[in-house]
């Protein structure tokens, strides 16, 4: 692997040196010990790392320091893909948007814009909340010029730098789709924040697949989905194959908990690792479209809490030891987030909106609670079962 880099970096200076561009030379190196390659190791079934698993600290650690190698656009949306010297790799989403500016009223969830502190919020949140499904996040200021535009080999990306009128250095997205707010990043003049994703093993060895969820909303101005209508909705759902069998109903449900806590509408996928079965947990993916408005609760997206009237007795518990005073989400949100360098992340009313939606949440469950009684809403899950009570029906596929 290494041979092949520095093939690649030779035949790159040389091509540089012809084109008359400066473009950094960088020694790599392997270690099995890496934090990255330990934290890939040690997915399971269960979550994406153990609760108390000092890897993660180091990996973070790591995401924040390591020098840049190599640079790639991924995809749309002005996000690329970063790779390290030790190997690690990272999804980076720049700054778009100030921590206190709001999302205006009438802007739809699909052309929000991406907030790369509600990504590096949403992993803390995600680990508070115990689900661990978040790959870790971090915050990171990254130069511009010396750390993406010499660092990368990719034509394109080199096509879309600039520098301002007020001579900071720029780039821009060359997207495809849903571009009406995306236009340039800029750095100040080169220092530019943003959000550093730690990269899943690749899809060769861990595929993972992508599923829409029952309760998408319609990506157009006008469209409406069967569970915004039919307040049966789920009955429908739950006779449905994978929703019928195991947690996944139960997952989709934390999903949803996860989302309407941070306000993120924008969950039209999810992904499973196929290697897991059916039983698998969600990958909470792309969370950049959260904490947008923090004057808002949008109550549509517990819909499925609030139209299945099930929840995870896991879930439940860790719900009301956050509502506590000792242990209140937000104080323990705000304290989680003193680990990031771009301390603060959130804003206070981001931060005490929080506490006022898990106020909702567990109301939302009081009330189904009293339709149905406790046994029929809250449900052992598989965390339970580790602890040897019966297991719950569940289907692996091979
Ligand atoms: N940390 C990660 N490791 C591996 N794959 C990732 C990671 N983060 C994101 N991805 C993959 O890349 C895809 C796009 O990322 P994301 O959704 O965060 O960006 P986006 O700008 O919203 O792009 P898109 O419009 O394509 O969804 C995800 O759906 C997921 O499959
Ligand atoms: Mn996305």
């Amino acid at each position: 692997m290494i041979s092949v880099l520095s093939r690649q970096q030779k035949f790159y200076s040389v091509a540089a040196a012809v084109a008359n561009i400066s473009v950094h030379e960088q020694r790599v190196t392997f270690d099995p010990g890496a934090s990255w390659f330990k934290f890939h190791l040690g997915i399971n079934r269960y979550a994406l790392y153990a609760r108390n698993d000092p890897n993660i600290a180091q990996l973070i650690k790591d995401m924040q320091n390591t020098p840049v190698i190599m640079v790639k656009p991924s995809g749309h949306h002005l996000k690329l893909a970063l790779k390290f010297q030790d190997f690690g790799k990272a999804m980076f989403k720049p700054m778009r948007q100030e921590r206190n500016q709001e999302t205006p009223e009438d802007f739809f969830y699909f052309v929000d814009f991406q907030r790369h502190n509600a990504e590096i919020a949403a992993f803390h949140l995600d680990r508070v909340l115990d689900f661990r499904r978040v790959p870790p996040v971090v915050g990171r200021f990254v130069n511009v010029t010396g750390e993406i535009l010499q660092a990368t080999r990719n034509d394109d990306l080199r096509s879309v730098f600039f520098t301002s009128p007020a001579n900071n250095t720029c780039f821009f997205a060359k997207c495809l789709y849903v571009c009406k707010t995306e236009y340039a990043v800029c750095g100040q003049p080169d220092l530019l924040e943003g959000s550093m994703s730690a990269y899943l093993p690749g899809l060769s060895i861990s595929p993972r697949i992508s599923i829409p969820n029952p309760w998408t909303r319609s990506y157009t101005f006008t469209g409406r989905q069967e569970w915004e209508v039919n307040p049966s909705y789920c009955d429908t759902v739950k006779k449905m194959y994978p929703y019928n069998l195991g947690n996944r109903l139960l997952n989709i449900i934390d999903m949803a908990i996860f989302d309407f806590l941070m306000g993120n509408m924008d969950r039209h996928h999810y992904e499973i690792f196929t290697k897991f079965g059916d039983a698998g947990f969600l990958l909470h993916f792309d969370n950049a479209r959260g904490f947008g408005r923090h004057s808002h609760d949008e109550m549509s997206i517990l819909a499925p809490l609030t139209q299945c009237c099930m929840i995870k007795q896991s879930t439940l518990l860790r719900l009301r030891l956050l509502a506590r005073p000792q242990y209140r989400l937000s104080d323990v949100m705000r304290e989680s987030l003193t680990l990031d360098p771009l301390w603060p992340v959130l804003t206070e009313p981001h931060l005490l909106a929080l506490d006022r939606r898990l106020g909702r949440v567990l109301r939302a469950v009081q009330r189904c609670v009293k339709r149905l009684g406790e046994q029929g809403v809250v449900v052992m899950d598989f965390v339970e079962t580790l602890r040897g009570a019966t297991p719950r029906q569940t289907k692996e596929s091979r």
